[in-house]
């Protein structure tokens, strides 16, 4: 997908995080967390947090999301939404944006509660790929 989504769009990503989020595995923080992502393929890859008794070792929502990524069929990550557990927007992590980079790159669009950003915005000078490649 090579042109911005329509608002139609959107709102099918927000319904997918939200789903997502329903499936959420969070019994230690209580804070259920729900992602979804547009692929330049077209197709729709989503996530929720997974947490675990040793609580350092939890996932979060973009985790799963970046491996459902790749385990059919990989790809670019165009457009982003994260949702809380009243299913409103919330922004990735810092862990997670650098997860997102490698997979959307700087031109990945989030939306977030400050409204539409591109991951440049949310991890600017970022590390990544083409450093290994110099
Ligand atoms: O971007 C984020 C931020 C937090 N969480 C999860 C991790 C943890 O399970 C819960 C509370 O931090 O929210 C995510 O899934 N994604």
């Amino acid at each position: 997908m090579t042109t911005a989504p329509s608002e139609a769009d959107w709102e099918a990503l927000r319904v997918a995080a939200r789903e997502a989020m329903a499936r959420a595995y969070a019994p230690y923080s209580g804070f259920p967390v729900g992602a979804a992502a547009l692929v330049d393929d077209g197709r729709t890859v989503s996530g929720c947090n997974v947490e675990n008794a040793s609580y350092g070792l939890s996932l979060c929502a973009e985790c799963g999301l970046v491996s459902q990524l790749q385990a059919t069929g990989g790809g670019r990550l165009t457009h982003f939404v994260c949702v809380d557990g009243r299913g409103e927007s919330l922004v990735p992590c810092g862990r997670c944006r650098q997860l997102l980079y490698e997979f959307g790159g700087p031109e990945l669009v989030l939306e977030t509660p400050a409204g539409f950003r591109t991951l440049a915005e949310m991890l600017p000078q970022a590390f990544g790929p083409d450093h290994l490649a110099k």
